[in-house]
């Protein structure tokens, strides 16, 4: 597994030591260990169920572990919020009926020890324009921007997002990251699960991988790339195209054949084109490049279900 170089001097945001949760017979985090250092910008990714919403409730003490264990700065999560340190946004979190969107904001200021004066916090999250707006009123997008402006209603030393621009369009999505981004060069930490992996890649300097509550890869979106190992494949043929004798070269993972022009997967792009060329093919426009993120997570993810017993 990668992992992200910090100074071993730096002492951790957060930290997940063997941390264990099971819902009856599911474990959905199984022996999770990890550490957040600040500054640092953590995507949490992995498919459905993964554990990623369980890993974020048990950063922020709204589960507890059945073994190991959760720190946060030092303490526990709870003292670590009571004192103001940590803003988060939760996926499911209903928002209060019958009040404005100001109103609710004032709250959250209320209840943090360093709040952001109010124009700002409804400035930042885009919200000013809406402000006297009932918050039941709101649309999916205007809602989600609402749980960012509680979530960043003060001062924070470490953000938690879960899936934080859904129902977002894109450009308030694209806004949304400008300020994380902001929060981050101020020193902020900040994670988040999301299921879109391009914003993991544009946005995080880390990814995390979780499969079945366990950490499955730990680096920057280039590394987990590489490691994911398989390369794309793609030239055109003059003659016809046996499709069989393609699949049949080593290394290849899938073929997508659409006229003369080929694109395959292979696990070893060396061997798989050094053989193209002994089948006597002349492949033209030859191009070899690495997987997305996103492909590389379904690569690895895939990988590590076919290792499981049937
Ligand atoms: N309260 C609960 N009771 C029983 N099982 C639960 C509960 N919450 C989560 N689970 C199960 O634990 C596992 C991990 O769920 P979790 O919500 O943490 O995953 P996730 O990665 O956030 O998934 P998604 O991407 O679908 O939101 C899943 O198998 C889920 O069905």
């Amino acid at each position: 597994m990668t992992t992200t170089a910090v100074p071993a001097t730096t002492a951790p945001v957060a930290g997940f030591d063997q941390v264990t949760k099971t819902y009856g017979s599911v474990r959905a985090v199984d022996g999770l260990s990890l550490r957040l250092y600040p500054g640092e910008t953590v995507a949490l990714l992995g498919p459905n169920g993964a554990g990623k919403s369980t890993t974020l409730d048990l950063l922020l003490g709204l589960k507890h572990a059945d073994s190991g264990t959760v720190s946060l700065f030092g303490t526990g999560p709870r003292e670590a919020i009571l004192a103001g340190r940590v803003g988060a946004m939760l996926q499911s979190g209903g928002l209060m009926d019958g009040v404005t969107v100001a109103e609710l904001v004032g709250l959250a200021r209320a209840l943090h020890p360093r709040p952001y004066p109010a124009s700002e916090v409804l400035a930042r999250a885009g919200l000013t324009p809406i402000a006297d707006r009932k918050v039941d009123k709101l649309s999916g997008g205007q809602a989600q921007r609402v749980r960012f402006a509680l979530a960043t209603a003060g001062d924070s030393d470490l953000v938690v997002l879960d899936e934080p621009t859904t129902g977002m369009d894109v450009s308030a999505r694209q806004a949304f990251w400008a300020t994380m981004r902001e929060q981050a060069d101020q020193g902020r930490t900040v994670l988040f699960a999301t299921h879109y992996l391009e914003e993991a890649d544009a946005v995080a300097d880390r990814v995390l991988v979780l499969h079945r509550g366990r950490l499955l890869a730990d680096g920057t979106a280039a590394e987990i790339k590489a490691r994911a190992g398989v390369r794309r494949i793609t030239f055109d043929l003059a003659g016809d195209v046996d499709q069989d004798a393609l699949r049949a070269l080593p290394y290849v993972t899938s073929l997508d054949v659409s006229g003369r022009t080929v694109r395959l997967r292979s696990a070893d792009a060396d061997a798989t084109v050094h053989a193209l060329y002994g089948l006597g093919l002349y492949p033209r426009h030859l191009e070899v490049a690495g997987l997305g993120l996103e492909q590389a997570f379904v690569a690895l993810t895939e990988a590590e279900e076919a290792k499981r017993p049937c």
